[in-house]
């Protein structure tokens, strides 16, 4: 069994749990008082490299990362530092993220906030609205191609964004067909946890232009952004080396700020 299905495993026993507890009729009530979803796609697109960042206490590949007693407060930082999407790990068990982590970071930043987890069912969606969430992610990896196509589908007739993740070329592919607009090429493979920092400049051009193209993990600095750019994405999204570092302000700042360099080859036209 590879590591996205013992993920998937505890996700789908989480799940039950939480069904159990709290009836779709409630969290659709709930999804209806909830701040209207922002538009995460256009949060992504325009002059410069947009910096998604994470909250993430922990991750399969390396355990604990960061306590984060106060991820509203981590994600104000991100803000201020010039952040275009905050993106908050959910799962439980092997990220150390919550629902409520969702809900306090949805009340403190004005900008889109992601709800980063292993969805499989629009159940998740939904709680992802009823929690704040204006852009919701799906794992091709995770999904079969019908219930991706009706996942994407469900997503945005609840007003999220749905963000598509590949990590090869037959994903890609996948993503296109099922409806993608805004896909993320994730370098770290979820089936064995290893990063290859060339897999974005592999599958982005298996995209097309109008697709807003992410890439995923395995950024450490503005270097990485800047390759990442050359390379063709629109945005890269950043957890690890922001959580772990002492000045999660500073280090958005510096990468928004090599995003935005004149000399970058990036800019859709
Ligand atoms: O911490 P990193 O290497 O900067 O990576 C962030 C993000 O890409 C990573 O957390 C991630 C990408 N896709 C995922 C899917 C599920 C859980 C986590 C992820």
């Amino acid at each position: 069994m590879s590591v996205l299905d013992e993920i998937i495993d505890g996700v789908r026993a989480d799940l039950a749990e939480r069904q159990a507890r709290v009836s779709l009729d409630e969290l659709k009530e709930r999804a209806a008082k909830a701040p209207a979803a922002k538009d995460g796609a256009a949060a992504l697109r325009g002059d410069g490299v947009k910096v998604i960042c994470e909250v993430k206490r922990s991750s399969p590949s390396k355990g604990a990362l960061a306590a984060i007693a106060d991820p509203a407060g981590l994600a104000a930082d991100y803000e201020a530092g010039g952040a275009a999407v905050i993106s908050v790990l959910t799962e439980e068990r092997r990220f150390g993220g919550s629902l409520a982590d969702l809900e306090a970071v949805r009340a403190k930043v004005d900008i889109p906030v992601l709800r980063k987890d292993f969805i499989v069912t629009s159940y998740q969606l939904w709680e992802a609205r009823a929690y704040g969430a204006d852009l919701a992610l799906l794992i091709v990896a995770a999904l079969e191609q019908p219930a991706l196509e009706s996942l994407i589908e469900r997503a945005e007739s609840i007003g999220l964004t749905p963000i598509v993740e590949v990590h090869d070329e037959d994903e890609a592919e996948r993503a296109v067909d099922a409806g993608a607009r805004v896909i993320g090429v994730n370098n770290r493979d979820l089936k064995t946890l290893k990063v290859d920092r060339s897999t974005f400049e592999r599958v982005a051009p298996e995209l097309p232009d109008s697709v807003v193209k992410i890439a995923e993990s395995g950024v450490r600095g503005p270097h990485d952004l800047i390759a990442f750019a050359n390379a063709g994405a629109d945005a890269v999204l950043v957890g690890e080396s922001l959580v772990t570092g002492r000045d999660p302000k500073g280090a958005v700042a510096d990468l928004v700020a090599a995003g935005t360099h004149p000399a970058l080859r990036h800019g859709r036209s």
